[in-house]
């Protein structure tokens, strides 16, 4: 018996997809931490595990953080998903729907392969009792964060995930590194939170860097450029057609009149692969 998994990136954040249709695995949080250790493991920004089909004759998937959690949502982790579902014949059209503990998503090939997709990622909300942040219920729109002794600007909000969105100067992969995991498990997240460093280029271009809950620094992430771009546009700094700029490559985020956020980004298969008997046999059923 072969136990199976393909690798996909978008523009750098990398996943696993194991099929459970192919491949029986116990996704313990012990198991996902070692499948995607980039040392012991195969090496990962995290799992997608599916498809499950669903009594409306919808797909579902399940994305896993590489520390074991478990995501409402993810853009990268919906485009490769979504490619996968083309490359093992699951899918023939060019639009169908997903669904993801964050809520259904519509996605739309832009291409017969899907190197390119859009997706519908849903609305945002700025409300803190749906992001969630701890405190009297307002919309976490501007307010000041005192972290490592430095005042930030940040804006939070969900679009089916957690976001913080902290404006600066010169965003910078230190930066994110230093504040990042300092903000993802600050007490005003109970749910932790994903963060992201901005800085407007101008009103059609902004920049990020990331530091993802349960993933640490990313070069890129979908979610994160619906949120940074959304967190933009509600702060009146950007209009709603906004190319987002991040260490891996651009993603392009379009914000409708009726507040659904558009996502167009690409993907790019990496490889298929077996797992090892011999790593198989540490994974515990
Ligand atoms: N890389 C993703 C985000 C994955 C989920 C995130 N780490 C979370 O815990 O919410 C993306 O492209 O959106």
């Amino acid at each position: 018996m072969e136990f199976q998994f393909y690798k996909y990136h978008a523009l750098g954040n990398d996943y696993i997809v194991i099929d459970p249709n192919k491949t029986k695995v116990n996704l313990s949080a012990e198991n996902i931490r070692l499948i995607c250790h980039r040392n012991f493991g195969v090496g990962s920004d995290g799992i997608l595990y599916g498809p499950v089909l669903e009594e409306d004759h919808t797909f579902s998937l399940k994305i896993l953080n590489p520390d074991g959690s478990e995501a409402e949502k993810s853009g990268n982790g919906i485009r490769m998903f979504s490619r996968y579902l083309v490359d093992a014949n699951y899918v023939t059209q060019k639009e169908f729907t997903l669904k993801t503990l964050g809520g259904a998503v519509q996605v739309e090939l832009l291409d017969d392969k899907g190197d390119q997709i859009r997706v519908d990622m849903g609305t945002v909300t700025f409300a803190s009792g749906q992001i969630p942040v701890t405190g009297a219920p307002r919309e976490v729109v501007n307010e000041t964060m005192l972290i490592h002794n430095r005042r930030l600007a940040v804006t939070c909000l969900s679009i089916g995930n957690p976001h913080c969105v902290v404006m600066a100067d010169e965003p910078s992969r230190e930066t994110a590194v230093e504040l990042g995991p300092v903000i993802e498990t600050h007490p005003q997240f109970p749910n932790r939170i994903n963060v992201q460093f901005l800085k407007v280029i101008d009103r059609k271009n902004i920049r990020i860097e990331i530091w993802e809950r349960g993933a640490g620094y990313t070069l890129a992430s979908g979610s994160s450029s619906c949120a940074a771009a959304s967190a933009a546009y509600k702060l009146g700094l950007v209009d709603n057609e906004i190319t987002v700029h991040m260490p891996g490559g651009i993603i392009k985020i379009d914000i409708r009149q009726d507040g659904h956020v558009f996502m167009t980004g690409p993907v790019t298969p990496v490889s298929k692969g077996v797992f090892a008997d011999d790593f198989w046999n540490q994974i515990r059923s």
